[in-house]
């Protein structure tokens, strides 16, 4: 019985550590923004204006209560200046991004969106101080991530099936 009760107590524990593990897990959503060229298709980055400048498509931190999605097309909209309006997003094309920031453990969600109109202006905010629209072997450079790198990859593999001019 002691030992029935002690077991339930680690259940427990274990349950706990796991739940503030969760909560306490760094999240972010965001958007791979994409435009139709001419000859090609270009991605969306732009560069922190803090840090090392990594350039990053549009994304944050998940607020409380929010949804990924609902962050992702905030986060859009307050760093590039793009509105739910001027792309198509593409829901099935969601992925997640794990890396550790600070030794804690990141989330980022991202989904594939088409511009509409090639030409929209994206208007940075502060946190970023450059950005540019670039073609897949451009973007993966500049994004250096070995993970960001596989999601463009990915990205391009799925335009090229659903037949999109590539
Ligand atoms: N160093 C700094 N100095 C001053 N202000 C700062 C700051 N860092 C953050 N801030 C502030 O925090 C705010 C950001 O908030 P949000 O805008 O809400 O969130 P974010 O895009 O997720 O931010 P961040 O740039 O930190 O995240 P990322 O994962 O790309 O990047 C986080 C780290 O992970 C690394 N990283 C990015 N992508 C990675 C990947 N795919 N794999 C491995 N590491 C990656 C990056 O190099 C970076 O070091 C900014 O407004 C800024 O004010």
């Amino acid at each position: 019985m002691t030992r029935d009760l002690d077991n339930v107590k680690v259940t427990k524990i274990g349950f706990l550590i796991q739940v503030k593990r969760i909560m306490s897990e760094l999240r972010a959503a965001g958007l791979i923004i994409f435009r139709r060229m001419a000859s090609e298709i270009e991605y969306l980055l732009m560069q922190t204006s803090y840090g090392i400048h990594h350039w990053t498509p549009p994304k944050g931190h998940v607020d409380p209560g929010e949804s990924d999605r609902e962050t992702a097309l905030r986060e859009t909209q307050e760093e590039a200046g793009l509105k739910s309006e001027d792309f198509s997003l593409i829901e099935e094309f969601r992925k997640e991004v794990k890396y550790k920031v600070n030794g804690e453990p990141k989330t980022v969600i991202y989904w594939l969106a088409e511009l509409r109109d090639p030409n929209s202006q994206v208007v940075l905010s502060e946190e970023h101080q450059d950005y540019r629209w670039l073609p897949l072997t451009e973007a993966c450079t500049l994004a250096g991530f070995k993970d960001m790198i596989h999601i463009l990859h990915e990205c391009n593999d799925y335009l090229k099936k659903a037949d999109c001019r590539l």
